[in-house]
């Protein structure tokens, strides 16, 4: 059950806030990663190396990846990443403009949701599933502020595989900026006034990249 162990122990994070000025910040697992205006917290080991790498293995293979298609003037165009939406029930959810209707969890998706949730205090209902294959794939700016999620929603995000670079910035304050290094078996909490005030991403990447998936749990109004 190796798989299913977390890690709590301190991690090192490199921390950048505002353009201009570096930080690096020696982070114990309950610092908020947001100088203000919302909550981050990382737990960078929240599964042990190989048994997140196991769980890679396990999600690219179990998962019904889709290649979603969005309208860029008036083009239709694939979006940069393969993607999948899991949740109870059969609602919809409507995610970058693309309607989506959900697949009932499978046993492995409910182990990991039910890890996150017992580090959030939270439950979750849905899950939303992106698989980038190399450095090429991203997830631009945006906020999960959708209308099916609650006014401070809490989303747990859970890696596998690749490390890749997850950016914050603030919305109105342009120099705000927080950038972390999302890495294999890491498990990121946002809440609080995130999703308000803050956008995030996923960059491209010229460097040589290999493939990560990454969970996003998301508690969805019905
Ligand atoms: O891949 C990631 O780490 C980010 C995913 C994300 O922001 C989302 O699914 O809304
Ligand atoms: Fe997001």
């Amino acid at each position: 059950m190796s798989n299913y162990l977390f890690e709590l122990q301190a991690p090192v994070i490199k921390m950048d806030i505002f353009a201009d000025n570096q930080l690096n910040i020696f982070n114990p697992a309950r610092q908020n990663l947001l100088p203000f205006d919302g909550e981050v917290f990382l737990y960078p080991n929240f599964y042990q190396e190989d048994g997140a790498y196991d769980l890679f293995d396990s999600l690219k293979h179990s998962i019904l990846w889709k290649q979603d298609k969005m309208k860029i003037y008036g083009k239709s165009v694939n979006f940069p990443r393969l993607t999948s939406w899991y949740a109870e029930g059969d609602k919809t959810y409507t995610y970058s403009g693309v309607v989506n209707t959900p697949l009932p969890f499978t046993p492995l998706l409910l182990k990991i949701k039910q890890a996150a949730e017992a580090q959030c205090g939270k439950q979750f209902n849905s899950a939303l599933l992106n698989y980038y294959r190399d450095g090429s794939d991203s997830m631009g700016w945006h906020s999960d502020d959708e209308k099916e999620l609650s006014g401070n929603p809490v989303i747990a995000s859970a890696s596998f595989g690749a490390t890749r670079v997850f950016q914050f910035k603030h919305k109105q304050q342009k120099k705000a900026k927080v950038s972390v290094a999302l890495g294999n078996g890491s498990l990121l909490i946002m809440q609080g006034q995130t999703q308000h005030h803050w956008l995030h991403q996923v960059p491209k990447t010229a460097q040589e990249q290999g493939p990560r998936i990454n969970i996003t749990f998301r508690d969805i109004k019905y």
